[in-house]
């Protein structure tokens, strides 16, 4: 079953998607694959995936998180951009204590496209496995503050706050991205 809650209206994006998990080695169903729909405003989009969500739920074909109520499921896999963004949670945006809702929606993007639709960060951190994926220069300082033991003064950078209660966290990342690490050392 693969959800794809990436950005809203962005067809190219869900289309790039739905054909990285139809390609083969990949054997998806394709009744396994829920796109967001992109034709009604993205408040719709966000009701109508959760109601999708629900219905899986209510059919048990994705179980519920005993400790948090919301979908558990396997593997989320998140990208992050240079200020620390995941899914379409944004720094300092009102939609980080999104705590009712499983799907949620923004209308004031700081990046393009302004309006999307994201998993909420209590089902991100209700997942069994979160991979996140980061690469080139322009992530490192944001990585740096996500992953790094930085302090009282710790930013609530959205990446920080994946946190799986009762999950696993790995980062996929490469060698320009984790340089401000601390400790980073690389060989050659
Ligand atoms: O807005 C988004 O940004 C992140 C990060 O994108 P990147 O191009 O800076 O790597 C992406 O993973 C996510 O799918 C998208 O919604």
């Amino acid at each position: 079953m693969i959800m794809m809650v990436a950005v809203w209206p962005s067809a190219s994006h869900s289309e790039a998607l739905n054909r990285t998990f139809m390609a083969d080695p990949v054997p998806i169903v394709p009744s396994h694959v829920h796109s967001i729909n992109d034709s009604v405003s993205a408040e719709q989009a966000a009701d109508d995936y959760e109601f999708v969500i629900r219905q899986l739920v209510r059919t048990r074909v994705i179980s519920v998180s005993e400790i948090s109520d919301c979908p558990k499921f396997d593997l989320i896999l998140l990208g992050m951009g240079p200020d620390g963004q995941v899914a379409s949670l944004f720094p300092n945006h009102s939609v980080l204590g999104e705590n009712d809702e499983w799907v949620t929606f923004i209308t004031d993007s700081p990046k393009p496209p302004p309006e999307r639709i994201t998993f909420t960060l209590p089902v991100i951190n209700s997942a069994s496995n979160v991979a996140v994926v980061a690469t080139g220069v322009s992530k490192a300082e944001a990585l740096h503050l996500a992953i790094d033991d930085v302090g009282p003064d710790s930013p609530s950078l959205p990446a920080r706050m994946v946190q799986p209660t009762n999950g696993k966290l790995v980062w996929f990342l490469d060698k320009a991205a984790s340089s401000k690490l601390d400790g980073a050392q690389f060989s050659n």
